[in-house]
């Protein structure tokens, strides 16, 4: 099984997809909160790029989800915190969702075969799921504003290494992946220090959203692995 980790949404060339499973990763925190609102029981996620296509699927009765400039956009039913979509706001909703990087990246993926939504919250039994589609695999790294982003890198190490738990003699990797996994092997007990630390991470502080990197920074802690199905995640 090859791997092949790419650092940001700028550097993906979305016609290398074809045959492939993509893992699209934004750890801080587009990702984060899909898994969350899948976990809530939401019916369904389906990500758009742009506030103006999000606002024309409002009356077919969805719930609209989202950020710009890491606040909830105006007149959105909820922003891009996960722990915003609780079980009574989400359950059987269907939601849309436009990030400034999340979801730009997800419609960048959608020539692969199958795309997945990783994070770490899901980071196991994403690997999980991708080594069964018996495919190779792209792990797209969001990034943020066109660059790469640490928690994402440190994420896709992460996969990396659950991929290599479950068949550890057919993985190879890009050399960037093997960077990742070497991130993430170093970073043992830092995740939240360095998660805090990025400028993602600052970011979110600074908008008083450090309950949010608490709670991305935890690993393998939910089995959903949000799929691409036609123009929903679920
Ligand atoms: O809402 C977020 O966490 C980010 C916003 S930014 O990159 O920090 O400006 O969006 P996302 O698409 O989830 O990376």
């Amino acid at each position: 099984m090859q791997i092949e980790v790419i650092s940001s949404v700028n550097e993906a060339q979305a016609d290398r997809f074809a045959h492939r499973t993509v893992i699209v990763i934004d750890v801080l925190r587009a990702t984060s909160t899909i898994v969350a609102a899948l976990e809530a029981g939401a019916a369904g996620i389906m990500p758009v790029e742009t506030v103006l296509e999000a606002r024309a699927l409002q009356c077919s009765g969805h719930l609209l989800a989202g950020e710009r400039f890491c606040r909830k956009i105006p007149g959105f039913d909820l922003g891009n915190s996960p722990e915003e979509f609780t079980a009574d706001l989400v359950r059987g909703q269907r939601i849309v969702l436009t990030t400034t990087n999340g979801t730009r990246a997800l419609h960048k993926a959608m020539r692969a075969d199958y795309v997945l939504a990783g994070c770490l919250n899901n980071a196991a039994a994403c690997a999980q799921s991708a080594a069964e589609l018996r495919r190779d695999i792209v792990l797209l790294c969001a990034g943020s504003h066109n660059e790469f982003a640490l928690e994402d890198g440190l994420c896709a190490g992460l996969i990396i290494g659950e991929l290599q738990g479950i068949s550890p003699s057919a993985v190879e990797m890009n050399d960037l992946g093997a960077a990742m996994l070497g991130l993430f092997k170093s970073s043992d007990g830092k995740l939240r220090e360095l998660l805090l630390g990025s400028t993602t991470g600052r970011r979110l502080m600074k908008n008083g959203s450090v309950r949010d990197v608490d709670h991305c920074c935890r690993v393998s802690v939910s089995s959903i692995v949000p799929r691409l199905q036609g123009d929903m995640l679920a």
